[in-house]
């Protein structure tokens, strides 16, 4: 099974001098996913630059080689032959996964309407999270579900001779059921119709429209999204795809900048989509001095440069309608909430339960192991804050195979009175490879820790 080889190796910051300097974000995760996955599909040569080189990434890349692309580094950009639209090849081996939910979810919407058998796996953290809600849509399709238990993977899926289109009410805010469905419907005759409730990421009708495919999305009065695939059709390359750098990476040195005095930073290139930047909103709520600069298109999305300064941030209520834009975030945002003035309360927070770790639980834990007075709920948590950080810290944090653990912990130490050790930082390079870089750029410390 994958993972990381070898032992933890567990880190720590301290408090730190001011944060200043500019730095230029990586590509954005969600995307990178779906330019390996549409790229593999499409007929023609796609080129990708600004992709994200994470773990995650690449573990997408492999298993669409696998499925008979082509994809190769040239250079700073990726160059991917892709197959053409129904024409995956069966792959030989396993599909690993290592820590993506991401990856996993989508391919398996993708070649779950392929009447071949595929495997897939990933890592202890991957393994424990729920298939079901990608599994259920596709049996209505007609896949088989093979070697499974408990809908969780390890698990082998064969598709129907001919899958069965459906419309398909997404029951939680997922964008990757809602991708993986859209997905499934590639290699499905007729109209495949995914309704979603909330308006969640919306990565993959943007770029399934820049690849060509026939796709339709209707809104009503509520908001009610109503998202419509032809299947079978052609999809072709895109001769110069560009993806923008990641917010939900941006983040934790947006928080790094807001709770370390007197620092003043740069983030350029941050994508701000607004189903991704929740968490903007919520910290200006706070009183954050997060100045937008530079606002331009990149690759069809909205990008822009960020200076942050350090603030004096206050507690606020964060709307459960929020959610979606900024469920990778709770974990930084109570980091932020816990140097605020007052009570920060977040709701509707029960898809965190069912992330590369429990992170309502891993969240709680870290903030109780450093002194942070919390309360958590069944989906909700609340944060007392202490102005200054002091009296904070101290504590070594249970990281649990999840990467937004680790690096929201380390942020913390950054401006804690008392040093802050994670257990684990290798799983940082899934999604973030430059983090620890990129904070000694800005004038950041992280250290092995004993
Ligand atoms: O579609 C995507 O790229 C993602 C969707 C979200 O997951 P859910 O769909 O499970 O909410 C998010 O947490 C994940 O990091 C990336
Ligand atoms: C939830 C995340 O990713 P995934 O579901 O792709 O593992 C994340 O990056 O925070």
């Amino acid at each position: 099974m994958s993972g990381h080889a070898g032992k933890p190796r567990p880190v720590q910051s301290a408090r730190n001098g001011a944060l200043k300097g500019t730095v230029r974000m990586p590509g954005d995760k969600s995307i990178s996913h779906r330019a390996f996955l549409f790229g593999a599909l499409a007929s023609g040569r796609t080129r990708v630059t600004g992709l994200l080189e994470g773990e995650d990434v690449l573990a997408t890349g492999s298993a669409m080689r696998q499925m008979g692309a082509v994809i190769e580094r040239d250079g700073e950009s990726w160059v991917i032959d892709g197959v053409g639209n129904g024409a995956l090849l069966e792959p030989r081996n396993v599909l690993d996964f290592g820590n993506a939910g991401t990856g996993s979810r989508l391919t398996m919407g993708l070649v779950g309407t392929y009447d071949f058998t595929s495997v897939f796996t990933g890592d202890a953290s991957l393994c424990s999270r729920p298939m079901g809600r990608v599994l259920d849509p596709l049996r209505q399709m007609g896949t088989q579900v093979l070697a499974c238990a408990g809908d969780r993977l390890p698990l082998a899926i064969r598709g129907a001779r001919v899958a069965a289109p459906i419309t398909y009410h997404v029951p939680m805010a997922s964008a990757q059921v809602k991708s993986a469905v859209l997905l499934a419907g590639l290699n499905t005759p007729g109209v495949t119709t995914v309704v979603e409730k909330v308006m969640t990421r919306d990565h993959t009708e943007k770029m399934l429209e820049g690849f060509g495919a026939s796709i339709n999305v209707e809104v009503d009065a509520m908001g009610v999204r109503t998202i419509s695939l032809t299947g079978q059709g052609k999809l072709n390359a895109v001769s110069d795809f560009v993806v923008p750098g990641d917010p939900s990476s941006a983040a934790f040195l947006i928080v790094a900048a807001l709770i370390v005095p007197d620092s003043d930073i740069v983030i350029e290139n941050s994508l701000m989509n607004p189903t991704r930047t929740g968490l903007i909103e919520t910290l200006r709520e706070m009183g954050a001095d997060i100045e937008v600069l530079n606002p331009r298109l990149a690759g069809g999305e909205d990008v822009a440069d960020l200076r942050v300064r350090h603030s004096e941030l206050k507690g606020v209520i964060v709307p459960e309608e929020r959610a979606p834009s900024m469920i990778d975030e709770y974990p930084v945002l109570s980091v932020a909430a816990a140097f605020a003035t007052g009570e920060t309360r977040m709701t509707g927070l029960d898809e965190l339960r069912v992330k590369e770790s429990d992170r309502l639980a891993a969240v709680a834990a870290g903030l109780a192991v450093n002194g942070v007075p919390h309360v958590e709920g069944k989906d909700w948590l609340t944060v007392t804050g202490t102005p200054g950080g002091r009296g904070i810290g101290g504590g070594r944090v249970a990281t649990h195979l999840d990467h937004r653990i680790a690096m929201s912990f380390l942020i913390l130490g950054l401006a804690s009175e008392k040093p802050v050790a994670v257990d684990d930082d290798r799983m940082i390079a899934t999604s973030f490879p430059e983090f620890s870089g990129l904070v000694e750029r800005l004038g950041g410390h992280i250290e092995p820790a004993g």
